[in-house]
């Protein structure tokens, strides 16, 4: 079977309420064209994020009944900690609410102002915690990284050469880590190999610094390695997700992603200076160390999702239902990136609109398009997330990459519901001349895209 069916069957039902064109014209409207002011109970299916919306197991909800609520060494972060270490192998383990505050309490540690942190592709709040603190985000994916239709099997790897470059230009003295996104979700939820892993690793010894994963979808890259690179298709994905830490010195982690969990996150690392100073600032605005912001349920759930993110059967089937709805829409002429990443499938809306200007924003005129056609929520990844403003014009420089980002809940929508988005976005794909682009009419200074208001051209 091409694609196989759901390795899960449903013991629970949450009711969707289905609006009409009416309504979802008015409240979209209302919202200010902006996706993210929409009431989540109008919307039918929801591909705004693959964070925190995954669906839990029986397993895990048996869990949360054994939550120990200790403030101190509760049993369920002992099972959490063994956990953690059994696959990522790092021996200190710091639990936070999510992967943000992971990326805070590292970088306020780590980080100096004028330093410069390389990483394949910063997702927003990596690059916007390094930035917070006067550092530079440096990208250094391949150039293969930045092209939606070049079929690279591992369209995430780090380019060796430019890393070697940022670190020749500013010495490694402010350089005092590297990161490597896994899968890259910036660029299209494309994985790294392990071959350009063991490459990072050893130039990040070769200079002495610290190599971090942000380890937010580990397990789907892990399957990409078992699929595509010689030498895995034998292991098990734990087998794999151990050789690859096993090239780091740490990472960061919003298990509101592989977690399995609706929230949730980590830091683990092998040195113990590092640790003892972020564990002091977590006790300060997290909490205890053995509880970091959650509840001892919380860290019971993330323990047993940790162990069912490795099922193959559930590893299969998640990135086959990813692939299911990135090819009905490529078989239809849909521009997207290719090949389809792990998570999610990304719409080229700068092909798909070529007749909308980035500063008209042809990313946000689909997501609107497809709310209010289709009830389907969905996020524009480009000129209105990702753009930047030219510091002496203030005009806007359009980013390479003018996205729509479909990410799919884990174990949550069957393959009726790609169906129906599928032949939503077809069916606005053939009457795509009729979309119209957005002028600006309210924007924040920074991640403006979540409290932008729009109107229509
Ligand atoms: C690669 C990566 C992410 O994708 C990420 C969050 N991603 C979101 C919210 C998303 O919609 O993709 C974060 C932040 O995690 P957090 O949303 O704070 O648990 C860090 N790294």
């Amino acid at each position: 079977m091409q694609f196989p069916a759901e390795p899960f069957r449903i013991k629970v039902v949450e009711p969707l309420k289905i609006t009409s064109r009416e309504e979802r014209e008015k409240l979209i409207k209302e919202a200010g064209y902006n996706i993210f002011m929409i009431p989540a109970d109008s919307i039918y299916i929801d591909l705004l994020t693959d964070s925190g919306t995954s669906a839990m197991s029986d397993n895990q909800w048996a869990g949360l009944m054994l939550g120990d609520e200790s403030y101190a060494g509760s049993k369920n972060y002992y099972h959490f900690e063994e956990t953690v270490r059994h696959i990522f192998g790092f021996k200190n383990v710091i639990p936070t609410h999510q992967g943000r505050v992971a990326e805070n309490l590292l970088f306020s540690n780590i980080l100096k102002e004028g330093d410069v942190v390389p990483n394949n592709i910063h997702f927003d709040t990596t690059r916007a915690n390094v930035e917070y603190h006067k550092a530079q985000a440096i990208d250094c994916v391949i150039d293969e990284g930045m092209d939606p239709q070049n079929l690279h099997p591992f369209k995430g790897n780090m380019d060796i050469d430019k890393l070697e470059a940022a670190i020749q230009k500013y010495g490694k003295d402010r350089v005092p880590i590297i990161l490597l996104t896994v899968t890259n979700n910036s660029g299209g939820g494309q994985p790294v190999s392990m071959q350009n892993i063991r490459e990072v690793s050893a130039v990040a010894k070769k200079h002495g610094i610290p190599f971090f994963f942000d380890a937010c979808r580990f397990a789907e890259n892990c399957y990409f390695i078992k699929e595509r690179e010689d030498g895995y298709q034998d292991k098990t994905i734990l087998e794999i997700a151990q050789e690859m830490f096993s090239y780091a010195d740490g990472c960061t982690m919003s298990a509101k992603k592989d977690g399995l969990v609706n929230i949730g996150g980590f830091l683990a690392m092998n040195d113990d200076q590092w640790a003892q100073r972020i564990t002091n600032m977590l006790i300060l605005i997290e909490g205890f160390k053995t509880y970091g912001g959650l509840a001892g349920r919380d860290l019971e759930a993330i323990a047993r999702g940790l162990k069912e993110v490795l099922d193959e059967n559930y590893l299969r089937f998640r990135i086959n239902q990813t692939r299911f709805l990135g090819e009905m829409l490529d078989k239809e002429g849909v521009p997207i990136v290719k090949p389809v990443g792990g998570h999610a499938v990304y719409v080229d809306a700068r092909r798909f609109l070529p007749h909308i200007p980035p500063e008209q924003f042809p990313g946000q005129a689909l997501v609107v398009e497809l709310f209010v056609r289709a009830g389907i929520r969905s996020v524009e990844i480009g000129s209105l997330m990702m753009a930047k403003k030219d510091p002496q014009t203030g005009k806007m420089i359009p980013p390479k990459l003018e996205l729509v980002r479909l990410a799919i809940p884990r174990r949550v929508y069957t393959n009726m519901h790609m169906q129906y988005v599928a032949e939503a976005i077809i069916e606005i794909y053939r009457e795509r001349e009729k979309l119209k682009g957005f002028t600006i009419e309210y924007e924040a200074d920074f991640l403006r895209h979540f409290t932008a208001r729009l109107k229509p051209i």
